[in-house]
């Protein structure tokens, strides 16, 4: 029988496989951050060991940083130490680190692709649940505790046993004025946020071949919101000339052995998996989440659920979200009103999901009941769309232009939205108090969140470019 690209990336990375225990998996790249890395590097101290391969170990700083000058000092101490901490580590245990100074420093799951850090069959790890992003370039790569960061630190290695595999069939072709983020966001709606529990879930199909690296990142983003161990598409030329010439890609002979390499990963024909699931993208809209987990979501056209209208199973659930997120059934989402639009995220804050944003704001204004940001991923995203003028945009239009971050997706920054507040955000959670206790979260797209900035209130944005401005300000 034949193998899965999961199976194959697996067993190559096998250093131990006994009867009674996990096997041992060798990790290739194990990336870190300075909420989940402190205590690790505590218990390599206190055990007297060292890290076994500095030199697989990349570390940023991203996730409780501030987003505003960075020559302020920090006002958070708890964040401060962090960085203080992650710095200091990284010193010590000799870690290449993209510090806040750094021309590459951003949101691990954006600076390791765009540095060409991320490549096809390796086992990528990080104490980090969205870890899942770099299974767009056909790595095995999901996130991992505390513990088994230190572990990882002390061996480069890791227990892992072995995942169920799921084929998602992704046919049809995306409707206009819909994106990666629909498609991902349509597929947890239909399928549940715990559907893939236990199992890798290997993305397949006409669409997912014609989704840009960016897009495929997207959508690999959020498997884990579907519960799945990690997400994976098979690489192809599309990857291939993705990271070409990218800063830490293989170059002159050493391309050429990877190239051969990277070909022999792909699922083959005569592969079983554990379960097979068809996705038809032909029918999918513009999506919006109403309650508080990402599978609780519906198309813009439609109206907030009813608890009735809900599957027998999903009442309680989501009577309690409807409740937290202070929406009435029946409303229709175009009424639903917004305080706060924020366009970041490991999910969709990189250059092509702000050239798409900046499309739709190009010549409005945000409105004046809306508070509205947009966090570039990384260093290198911000500087490139400040090359193409995009900056300009988003300002001209009253978006605040910050430094990269995870900032408001997850608020362990100063930026938050305040309790009872309603966010349309491009990130990939909406759970009870996610960007502040309180907070209400709306997981749309960056079409989606720029339009939304713009009237103040969701707007279906397959018409936005077909209405006329002085239309759209009356909205
Ligand atoms: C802080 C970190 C551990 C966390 C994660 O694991 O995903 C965060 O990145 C998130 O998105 O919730
Ligand atoms: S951007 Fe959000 S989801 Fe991504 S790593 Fe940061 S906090 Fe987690």
């Amino acid at each position: 029988m034949g193998k899965t690209l999961y199976d194959k990336i697996y067993d190559k990375h096998v250093v131990y496989s006994g009867e009674d225990q996990p096997s041992i998996l060798y990790i290739d790249l194990h990336l870190i951050h300075e909420v989940t890395s402190p205590q690790a590097f505590e218990g390599l101290r206190l055990n007297n060991r060292h890290v076994r391969r500095p030199d697989l170990t990349v570390a940023t700083m991203d996730h409780s940083i501030p987003t505003t000058d960075r020559s302020i000092p920090f006002r958070d101490d708890v964040a401060k130490k962090q960085v203080r901490t992650l710095e200091e580590n990284c010193h010590d245990f000799g870690i290449r680190l993209f510090d806040l100074t750094s021309e590459h420093q951003g949101i691990v799951h954006v600076i390791a692709p765009e540095l060409g850090i991320t490549q096809p069959g390796q086992t990528i790890v990080c104490g980090d649940s969205h870890t899942s992003t770099h299974g767009a370039f056909g790595a095995l790569a999901f996130g991992i505790g505390t513990s088994e960061v230190e572990h990882v630190l002390a061996t480069q290695t890791l227990k892992q046993d072995k995942a169920k595999t799921l084929a998602i069939n992704i046919e049809g072709e995306l409707p206009k004025g819909t994106s990666a983020k629909d498609l991902i966001l349509s597929l947890i709606g239909k399928l549940g946020h715990d559907f893939a529990t236990g199992y890798v879930i290997e993305y397949r199909g006409e669409v997912i071949r014609h989704l840009t690296m960016e897009e495929r990142m997207t959508v690999c983003n959020m498997s884990i919101e579907m519960g799945a161990r990690a997400g994976l598409i098979q690489p192809d030329d599309v990857t291939f000339n993705y990271i070409k010439n990218k800063k830490y890609a293989p170059k002159d002979e050493l391309w050429d052995d990877a190239l051969i390499e990277w070909r022999s990963l792909y699922t083959d024909d005569d592969a079983v998996f554990d379960k097979t699931v068809d996705f038809d993208v032909s029918v999918v809209v513009p999506q919006v989440t109403w309650g508080t987990n990402p599978g609780q979501v519906a198309g813009i056209t439609d109206v907030v659920p009813s608890i009735d209208s809900l599957p027998f199973d999903q009442r309680k659930a989501g009577e309690k979200s409807l409740q937290y997120m202070g929406v009435s059934s029946n409303t229709p989402f175009e009424e639903v009103k917004l305080d706060k639009v924020f366009i970041g995220s490991c999910t969709n804050s990189r250059i092509e999901d702000l050239r798409k944003a900046a499309k739709i704001v190009s010549g409005y204004k945000v409105a004046d009941s809306v508070t509205a940001l947009v966090v570039p991923g990384s260093q290198r995203v911000k500087r490139q769309a400040e090359e193409e003028g995009i900056d300009q945009i988003f300002i001209k239009a009253g978006f605040d232009w910050r430094e990269s971050g995870c900032s408001m997706c997850l608020g362990m920054n100063e930026d938050i939205v305040l309790e009872g507040e309603r966010c349309a955000s491009t990130s990939n959670r909406n759970f009870e108090g996610r960007q502040g206790k309180g907070a209400r979260t709306h997981l749309v797209s960056p079409e989606m969140a720029a339009a939304a900035a713009i009237t103040g209130h969701f707007v279906d944005v397959r018409n936005w470019v077909t209405r006329e401005r002085e239309e759209v300000r009356s909205w």
